[in-house]
């Protein structure tokens, strides 16, 4: 079956009923996504971004059939994720962050073979698909060492190149970079980015916007179970056309304060991000607008480090989605 895109997705909705407490046990539900239109064509790489909790997860989970929509269909290659489930496992992978599913005590070679034989790899194809997938993720030269003595980096070009073993059209790349150094987090972009480049589609969910913006043909923001913005980087950086960005390093703001700030003339968006004892502070205002004073004459008191006005960057215009979803 032949289609244009490789993921389609139309009204995709997930509800989770669960079981609150212990004495008095009370039935929820929680509508996870609530209705998401997608449409990815073949060789591209896209980016799920949004907050925590966001729905992207379930997106992915059933787009990738390990859950089964509430309501509203989504297809693979042209195939149903419900009904052809699987036509639909055959043509995807799926690669999530962290540690798990890699057996330590084995070389990466060895995970490699097991996986081949557990994706029926066939046999007389094993041996050149893990020297090209070893070559593609950079492993190749380590792969007798045992994966216990792996960066998280090198762990997980290896998870990458066991999710391509079985060779899937679609692959589905879950926080990458989560726990990856900077460097490592450049070496796995490029792996990302020669996927891409050699046909694979990729959808990658990530926290990192500078990684979105790199990589990603077009990125959907989702927020609230709800695709909020879509569209390329360049289209969603304009979206902070317009504004300017004053940052501040500071240290214990309260809550109140970032309130009071939004409350000043000008100012469109506040962000606080802890960055261990130190915090960011981020402050969106109309660019014909000068907030610096008015917003230092607001943070009195408080202890602060470097303040600095720069233009604004993706990052920016996805803080200003989210708090509007
Ligand atoms: N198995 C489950 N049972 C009940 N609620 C769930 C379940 N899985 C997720 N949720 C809820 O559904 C919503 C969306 O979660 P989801 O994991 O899809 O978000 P996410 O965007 O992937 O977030 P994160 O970035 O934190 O992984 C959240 O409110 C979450 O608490």
């Amino acid at each position: 079956m032949g289609s244009e895109y490789a993921i389609e997705a139309e009204g995709l909705r997930r509800v989770y009923r669960t079981r609150t407490g212990w004495l008095r046990p009370r039935r929820e539900m929680v509508e996870a996504v609530r209705g998401v239109d997608l449409t990815v064509r073949r060789g591209e790489l896209f980016g799920l971004l949004g907050p925590n909790g966001a729905g992207k997860t379930t997106t992915i989970k059933m787009l990738n059939t390990l859950l089964i929509p509430t309501s509203g269909t989504a297809r693979i290659n042209g195939f149903d994720v419900v009904r052809d489930t699987r036509e639909v496992r055959r043509r995807i992978g799926y690669v999530f962050g962290g540690d798990r599913g890699l057996y330590d005590r084995l070389s990466g070679l060895d995970n490699l073979r097991y996986f081949a034989e557990l994706y029926g790899v066939p046999a007389r194809d094993q041996k050149r698909r893990i020297a090209e997938l070893l070559e593609l993720v950079g492993l190749t030269g380590r792969e007798r060492e045992p994966v216990d003595g792996y960066s998280r980096g090198m762990r997980q070009r290896l998870h990458i190149a066991r999710g391509l073993l079985h060779r899937p059209e679609v692959l589905f790349l879950d926080e990458p970079s989560i726990g990856v150094d900077p460097v490592a987090a450049r070496e796995l972009r490029q792996t990302v980015a020669g996927l891409a480049a050699s046909g694979t589609t990729v959808l990658l969910t990530t926290h990192y916007m500078a990684e979105a913006d790199e990589l990603c043909d077009r990125i959907a923001v989702i927020a609230d179970g709800r695709i909020q913005a879509l569209g390329t980087p360049a289209e969603l950086r304009h979206r902070a056309d317009g504004r300017r960005v004053v940052e501040i390093e500071a240290y214990g703001v309260p809550d109140t304060a970032v309130a009071a700030l939004r409350d000043l003339p000008g100012v469109r968006e506040t962000a606080l991000e802890e960055r261990g004892a130190l915090q960011l502070l981020t402050v969106q205002s109309d660019a014909h607008v000068d907030v610096q004073g008015d917003v230092l004459r607001e943070l009195a008191g408080i202890r602060l480090g470097r303040v600095n006005s720069r233009e604004p960057t993706l990052e920016d215009a996805y803080v200003a989605i989210v708090n509007a979803s």
